[in-house]
């Protein structure tokens, strides 16, 4: 029995299979400006991502998935609050119902339609992915909000392929996307030392969440609801949405601002 966004199988019961879920380092949280520390030794973050080589896009059941070749380190993350480039791995969204609030980080209890995470991974410290998964300093993960508005002009490049991976466990090929169409014109951003959002909710992500949210168009973000939680063989259909873990306890940690 999987875990994911149901009554039955939602966040609230994920703590059952995976315990860390009421961790001291959980994601998402509700991110208060004000209360985040501007430090003056935060650099900028710069994405490198002009090489980078999107291979497939896939509906794993839980959100729509865009893959990258992450055989060396042609797109990386670096700066900001890490100590050495981050490999781009895969960006995937969370978004809610028609409506509905679908962010996972929020900002002064304010949510936003949706949020992108764009995933790297410390391939200096660590062999393999998974490894670094499920290290404290293996993951860094950009996130970008989404808010409604006029259409995305570049969204369209995902929204269009999405009827082809309409059920859990397709996926098709997905070439020469480069994620830098969808960062907002600043990189300021808030920092702190989460999770993986999803089960297995590892606390091995430093997150990096843009100030800036991208603008989508409901007709856009509505493609998104097109999908399936379900696969083509099963008869219960289920409209993917909502697939969002709400914020978790900030305990310890501090959220620090870059300038
Ligand atoms: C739903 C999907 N989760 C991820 O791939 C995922 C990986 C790393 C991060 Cl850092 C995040 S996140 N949301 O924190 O950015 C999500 C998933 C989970 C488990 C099994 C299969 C599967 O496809
Ligand atoms: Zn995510």
């Amino acid at each position: 029995h999987h875990w994911g966004y149901g009554k039955e199988d939602g966040p609230s019961a994920w703590h059952r299979q995976y315990p860390v879920a009421k961790g001291n380092r959980q994601s998402p949280i509700d991110i208060i400006p004000n209360e985040a520390r501007r430090d003056s030794t935060l650099g900028p973050i710069f994405l490198k991502y002009d090489q980078c080589r999107s291979l497939n896009i896939a509906n794993n059941g839980h959100s729509v998935v865009v893959e990258f070749d992450d055989s060396d380190d042609r797109s990386v993350v670096l700066g900001g609050p890490l100590d050495n480039p981050y490999r781009l791995k895969q960006f995937h969204f969370h978004w809610g119902g028609k409506g509905c609030e679908g962010s996972e980080h929020t900002v002064a209890g304010v949510g936003y339609a949706s949020e992108l995470h764009v995933v790297h991974w410390n391939a200096v410290k660590y062999k393999t992915y998974n490894d670094a998964a499920a290290a404290p300093d293996g993951l860094a993960v950009l996130g970008i909000f989404l808010e409604l508005g006029d259409d995305h002009r570049w969204l369209h490049m995902i929204t269009d392929a999405l009827y082809m991976v309409k059920f859990k466990g397709s996926a098709t090929d997905f070439k020469g996307f480069n994620p830098k169409c969808l960062l907002p014109s600043s990189l300021h951003y808030w920092t702190y030392l989460g999770s993986l959002t999803t089960p297995p909710l590892h606390e091995s992500v430093t997150w990096i969440v843009l100030k800036e949210p991208i603008v989508v168009s409901e007709k856009q973000l509505g493609m998104f609801r097109m999908l399936q939680f379900n696969g083509e063989e099963e008869d219960q259909r289920m409209r993917m949405e909502n697939n969002f873990r709400p914020p978790q306890n900030l305990k310890e940690r501090i959220v620090r601002s870059s300038n």
